[in-house]
C-alpha cells in the first residue's frame, strides 16, 4: 500500500497547520491573531504567529516568524505558505513587509491566504510583489559598477 500523501493533502494540512498556528500569536495590543505555516522543500512545515510589543512598532508578523524560525533551522527552500486569521469574509492577505520577505527566497512559489473555514486564494510570492528588489538584484547592481569602473 502506496503511504504518500497526495499534494492536496499536503496543502489540506498545511492550511489547518497555519489555523492552529494563530493560537499562540502574542498580541495584546491588536487583539489580531495571525498564524502562518511554511513548507519547506523537504516536507518540513514551519508554524509562526504573530508576536507584538510594547513598542508597537517592534511588532513582527506570522508569516516573518515562519520564516526567521525555518531559515534559522538551516531552511531555505520553500513552497508554499499558508497564512489564517479570524476575518470570516476575507482572506487575510500579507503585509509588504511580508511579501519582501517572502521574495527574498524566491518569486515562484505559493501563498495560500485563507478565512477560517480554509477557502483561500493562491497566488505566487512575484504575483504579490511586482518588481521586487531581488538577490539577484544587488547582483547586478555590484556587476554594472563594475563595468563603469
Ligand atoms: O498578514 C498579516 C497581517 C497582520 N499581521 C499581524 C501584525 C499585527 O500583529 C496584527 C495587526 O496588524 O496582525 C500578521 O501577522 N500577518
Ligand atoms: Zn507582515
Amino acid at each position: 500500500m502506496e503511504n504518500k500523501s497526495s499534494d492536496a493533502d499536503v496543502i489540506y494540512k498545511l492550511l489547518k497547520s497555519s489555523r492552529d498556528a494563530k493560537k499562540a500569536a502574542y498580541m495584546p495590543y491588536s487583539k489580531f491573531p495571525v498564524g502562518a505555516a511554511l513548507l519547506c522543500a523537504d516536507g518540513t512545515v514551519i508554524k509562526g504567529c504573530n508576536v507584538e510589543n510594547a513598542s508597537y512598532g517592534l511588532s513582527i508578523c506570522a508569516e516573518r516568524t515562519a520564516i526567521v524560525k525555518a531559515v534559522s533551522e538551516g531552511y531555505r527552500k520553500f513552497k508554499a505558505i499558508a497564512i489564517s486569521s479570524d476575518l470570516k469574509n476575507s482572506h487575510i492577505v500579507p503585509c509588504g513587509a511580508c511579501r519582501q520577505f517572502l521574495v527574498e527566497f524566491g518569486t515562484d512559489w505559493d501563498v495560500y491566504m485563507t478565512k477560517p473555514d480554509l477557502s483561500y486564494k493562491m497566488m505566487k510570492t512575484g504575483e504579490l510583489l511586482p518588481l521586487s528588489f531581488v538577490p539577484e538584484s544587488l547582483e547586478e547592481e555590484r556587476l554594472s559598477n563594475s563595468i563603469k569602473g
